[in-house]
């Protein structure tokens, strides 16, 4: 992996250092408790015996999943990635100890892409953490809303103020992150184009916020994943959820009978997600007189409302197996019960 010259990381082949690839930190197992081997589940503070746990996110400073990192890990180092799959090499390759991710959004919906790296990748979900979102219109000094022909940003973040940008009558233009934006307006002086970003990018990148929360509901909430190399040891003393994934075989009621597993447990389902097989998208069947047809090819993602400690749970996911052709635990993890 490398690090640009903002060091932010930058995707490259594997874990091998490049020429000007940030020297690999081995994780500072022996000063943090719990680092090495699976947490515990007070594992949420960002540092410990002077040393801050780097935590990898997608963006540069001032994009919201560093705030959500912070949030989520206090006095934590932030580490900015340019992709999201640089964030999942980073943990891997251990040049960061955690990764905090965006997974859904409460006006933008699903951020499919985290769903598909989770499952190409080896971390485990060890916890969540809700963001309040609140967009700013920004712009650099002396543009007028008015002046604005182009609006860019990150595509969930135009997807949630759509109304306000549609009444401004301005072109999308996306971008990898919200702060990304504030600086490329910023670096280029662009007389013509504003950001959606955060007010602090509107401090670091030095612009004017033309308007404030121009989300299209007041209350914007983002859930973000903590991610790690190992899993947490998972208790029934505190509220706790479980994100699996899993797939069937082709047949009328099969996904019923899986999601009644749950149900007949009385397990409360949070959410549930499909996505098409990368691998294997579509299952080729005979039609009965000689034709073939073609379904599409299904994992599902499921985060309900139990530990994996809990032998109601464990019996449920025993259930599941029966039934499945493919079942993975993603993470076992306490469930954020902040108002965000
Ligand atoms: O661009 C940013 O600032 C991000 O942190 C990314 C992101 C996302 O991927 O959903 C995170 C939170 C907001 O929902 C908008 C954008």
């Amino acid at each position: 992996m490398a690090s640009n010259h903002d060091g932010v990381f930058v995707a490259s082949n594997g874990c091998i250092n490049g020429a000007g690839a940030l020297e690999l930190r081995a994780s500072p197992d022996e000063t943090l408790p719990n680092v090495a081997g699976p947490k515990s589940v007070s594992d949420v503070s960002g540092s410990a015996n002077g040393y801050r746990l780097r935590v990898a996110y997608q963006g540069l400073p001032g994009a919201y999943s560093e705030a959500a990192a912070a949030k989520a890990y206090r006095d934590c180092e932030p580490v900015p990635c340019e992709l999201f799959e640089t964030a999942f090499d980073a943990v891997e390759c251990m040049l960061v100890d955690r990764a905090v991710l965006p997974i859904e959004n409460s006006l933008g919906g699903t951020i499919h892409r985290n769903y598909d790296l989770l499952l190409r990748h080896n971390l485990h979900i060890i916890g969540e953490v809700k963001y309040a979102v609140r967009h700013c219109l920004l712009a650099n000094s002396g543009v007028k809303k008015e002046n604005l022909k182009r609006v860019l940003s990150h595509p969930q973040a135009l997807a949630q103020c759509e109304n306000t940008l549609a009444k401004i009558g301005v072109v999308r233009e996306a971008v990898d992150d919200t702060a990304g934006a504030a600086k490329f307006i910023a670096t280029h002086k662009l007389q013509d184009a504003g950001a959606v970003a955060s007010s602090l990018a509107a401090e670091i990148y030095g612009l004017d916020i033309l308007a404030l929360d121009i989300q299209d509901d007041p209350d914007n909430i983002t859930r973000f994943l903590m991610l790690a190399r190992e899993p947490i040891i998972p208790v029934t003393h505190k509220p706790f959820k479980t994100s699996i994934v899993f797939s069937l075989e082709e047949g009328p009621g099969v996904l019923f009978k899986a999601l009644a597993v749950f149900a007949l447990r009385n397990i409360n389902l949070t959410k549930i997600e499909s996505r098409p097989k990368r691998t294997k998208p579509l299952r080729i069947t005979d039609n009965g007189s000689n034709g073939r047809l073609k379904y599409f090819d299904y994992l599902f993602f499921v985060d309900f409302e139990a530990s994996m400690a809990s032998p109601n749970a464990q019996n449920a996911l025993g259930h599941l197996k029966e039934l499945a052709t493919f079942l993975r635990v993603l993470g076992s993890y306490p469930r954020d019960m902040s108002e965000a």
